[in-house]
Parts: structure tokens; C-alpha cells; sequence
């Protein structure tokens, strides 16, 4: 089967610190997206740039920081990105050069099963036309506290939603360093992860460019995201020619993120990454073994406290008894009936309360995050 390879760019390889396109780095970028075609991959372009390229076109001096000012940057900016691109893929490909198309995307429509279904089906069958989906965030409609904000993790998502066999995020650095190598340039690359443990998010810090968001964290947890999916990441930069094939073949100029998982389906994918959480429960250790080891759904026995007002069908955290979250689950419970029968056996439960199912969270509505 083709292999399908998502590719993320961010503003900083895109435009220049002062704001507007880079034409030649896209040319480039045309050059290297065309390589994989030729060598039989379906790719996919998840592409930032938009704000940058557009903030100076409409009178403003620098990056704008007010949400209002980035839509109206971003709406300038996205029409001469898509611009920018088609010129580049025009001189790529047979008769008349690889066709691209326009994807504008936001959390809401990642959380609404319909609006989701349809966007795969278009892009499905923008591939089956070999036609380049170019995936942005819609800025323009997206509401504050719904953002993506940074394209990493809408990266990880759509590489989710496609069933990628390689998530590849370029930036202008080459990997995860031991600390940002432009504030030490002592800092040591880290060529291989194969868990993201907290300690390593913590190396991550911000954005070094005033064009990007993100940073090296959002790519950390986007990473997180692509690799629970079952799909491995890679972070780093494609300098010169040929480098992109190599990213993908494993010998890229950056920071590899392994996985052994299984690829999501999608109501696991909603469950875990799109579902807005009505609340958490904090479960002991039996508990936390049986979710994550066991392959075991979360009786009522193992539940220690809960936080929030949420009903039968929400989704819920699950915590530890160290705070920290480890998955997330669709509860068959309203808070008030799990108060009710915390740490009771199953027994003494059916005699208390009346629910549908035993469990407060089946294993087939269960993600987990580590592990
Ligand atoms: N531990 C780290 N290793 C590598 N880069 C880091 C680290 N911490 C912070 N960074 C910064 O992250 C930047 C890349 O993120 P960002 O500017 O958001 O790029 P993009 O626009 O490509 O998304 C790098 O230029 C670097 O300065
Ligand atoms: N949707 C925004 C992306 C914001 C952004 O800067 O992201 P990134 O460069 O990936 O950290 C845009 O196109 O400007």
C-alpha cells in the first residue's frame, strides 16, 4: 500500500523575521514534497505561514499579537501562501505540475464527527487525484480558547486522522535539544525517544524565532499525540536537497520519536484528542495498573476522588494518585452516582445505584497516555 507521509512546516522556515514569503524556501520545499511523490509516497502538507506572510501586506509592523489583527493577517497571509505554493508545485510533476489544494481546519471541526468524516473524505480523495492537500489552521473562525494556536498538533491530528506512516515536523533547528541551542550552544542533540516522559517535555521551552509559536514543546507533545496514534514522528530540518528522503528513510537532520502502538480508530481518536473533558476522577494503583497494563476497563472500586458535574456519555480524565493524567475515558456514570459507590465493590454498587453498565469506563472507550 503507499505509504502516506504528513509533513509539517512552520513559520520560520516559511517567511522571514520581518514578516512576508520566502519564495526561494518554498521553492525548495516544492523541490523536496515533489521527491517523495517520485519515490511513491501520498504526502501531505500541514503548512503555517499564513500571519507571518500577510501581517506587513495589510500596515502592520510586526508580528500582531491581538487575535483580531492575526485573523485579519492570517486572511491576507493564507491567500498568498496557497499563491506561493501552487507557483512552486507548478514546476514539479507530469502536465503541468503537482495540483494543490486548500484544507482550513479547527478544533470544532475535529470534535464534530461529520464535518471530520468529511474533510478525510475529501483529502482521501484529493490523494487518490494526486493532488497535494495543503492542511492550515482556519484563523479566521477560530475562537481563542479553541485554537490550536501553534500547527503541531493540528499535524499530529491529521496524521491521526489519515493513519500516517510518518509524522515529519520541520523546523529551523535540527532536532530536540538537551536545553534551546540558541540560548546554549553547548546543548546536545537527542537522536532517538521512545517515551515522553515529563522530565523531556521539560527541556522543551519556547518559540526562538518572532515569527513562530509553538517552540520545541508544542512539537514534543505533538509528537505525544502522532505516536499514541500509533504513528512515529520525526522533529528536525530539511537544509539541502535530499533531505527530506532522508528524514523519511530515518537518516534525517533531526530528532526520531519510535512507536509500537496500534494506528486509533476513530472513536478512539475522539475520545483522546478531539473531545472537549467534563471533569476527572483520580484513581489508585490497582486502578491505574488494570487501565494501562491490564487491557482492563475502570470499575468503581478503584476510584479514589472526582472533580467536575459530568453525565452518562462524557468524556472524563483519569489521573493517578500522582496527578498525573493517564488517559481518558467516555464515563457511564453521572458524577453524583459515582460519589455514591467510589472504592465499592461491584457487588455492594449493583445494590446502591442504577446504571447501565458495570464498568464507570469500558476498555473500548478508554485512551491511554503512557505507555
Ligand atoms: N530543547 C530545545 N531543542 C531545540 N529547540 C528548542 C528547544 N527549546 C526551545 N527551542 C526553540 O524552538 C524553536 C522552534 O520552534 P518555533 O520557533 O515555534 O518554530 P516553527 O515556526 O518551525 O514552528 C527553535 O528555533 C528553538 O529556538
Ligand atoms: N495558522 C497560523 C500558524 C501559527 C504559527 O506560527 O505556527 P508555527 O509556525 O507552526 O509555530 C499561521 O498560518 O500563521
Amino acid at each position: 500500500m503507499t505509504e502516506r507521509i504528513v509533513v509539517k512546516i512552520g513559520s520560520s522556515s516559511l517567511t522571514s523575521d520581518e514578516g512576508g514569503l520566502n519564495r526561494e524556501r518554498i521553492a525548495f520545499f516544492a523541490h523536496e514534497l515533489a521527491s517523495l511523490y517520485d519515490a511513491g509516497h501520498q504526502v501531505l502538507l500541514v503548512t503555517s505561514g499564513a500571519v507571518a506572510a500577510g501581517f506587513r501586506k495589510i500596515g502592520y509592523q510586526s508580528r500582531p499579537r491581538l487575535v483580531h489583527e492575526k485573523q485579519a493577517a492570517a486572511a491576507v497571509g493564507q491567500a498568498l501562501l496557497m499563491q506561493a505554493y501552487q507557483e512552486a508545485f507548478s514546476a514539479h510533476g507530469t502536465s503541468g505540475g503537482i495540483g494543490v489544494a486548500q484544507i482550513l481546519l479547527t478544533r470544532a471541526d475535529f470534535s464534530n464527527r461529520k464535518r471530520i468524516q468529511n474533510a478525510l473524505g475529501t483529502i482521501d480523495e484529493l490523494l487518490r487525484h494526486r493532488t497535494l492537500p495543503v492542511v492550515n489552521e482556519n484563523d479566521t473562525v477560530a475562537t481563542d480558547e479553541l485554537k490550536f494556536g501553534d500547527n503541531d498538533t493540528l499535524s499530529a491530528l491529521v496524521a491521526n486522522l489519515v493513519k500516517a506512516k510518518r509524522l515529519l515536523i520541520l523546523t529551523d533547528t535540527d532536532g530536540l535539544y538537551t536545553e534551546d541551542p540558541r540560548i546554549n550552544p553547548q546543548a546536545k542533540r537527542i537522536d532517538r525517544v521512545q517515551v515522553i516522559s515529563d522530565d523531556l517535555l521539560k527541556l522543551a521551552g519556547g518559540s526562538g524565532s518572532s515569527v513562530g509559536t509553538g517552540g520545541m514543546r508544542s512539537k514534543i507533545e505533538a509528537a505525544r499525540i502522532a505516536m499514541r496514534g500509533g504513528i512515529p514522528a520525526f522533529i528536525g530540518r530539511v537544509l539541502e536537497p535530499g533531505d527530506l528522503r532522508l528524514a523519511v528513510e530515518g537518516g534525517g537532520k533531526g530528532t526520531y520519536f519510535d512507536t509500537s502502538l496500534q494506528n486509533l480508530p476513530m472513536k478512539k481518536q475522539w475520545v483522546g484528542f478531539h473531545s472537549l473533558t467534563q471533569g476527572r476522577i483520580t484513581v489508585d494503583e490497582g486502578a491505574e495498573k488494570a487501565l494501562l497494563h491490564g487491557g482492563k476497563s475502570l470499575l468503581p472500586a478503584g476510584i479514589r476522588e472526582i472533580e467536575g458535574e459530568f453525565h452518562p456519555g462524557d468524556v472524563v480524565e483519569v489521573a493517578n494518585l500522582r496527578q498525573q493524567t493517564i488517559g481518558r475515558g467516555v464515563v457511564n456514570y453521572a458524577a453524583w452516582q459515582i460519589q455514591a459507590v467510589a472504592g465499592l465493590s461491584t457487588e455492594e454498587v449493583r445494590r446502591r445505584v442504577e446504571v447501565n453498565r458495570i464498568e464507570v469506563i469500558h476498555r473500548d472507550e478508554w485512551v491511554s497516555f503512557t505507555g
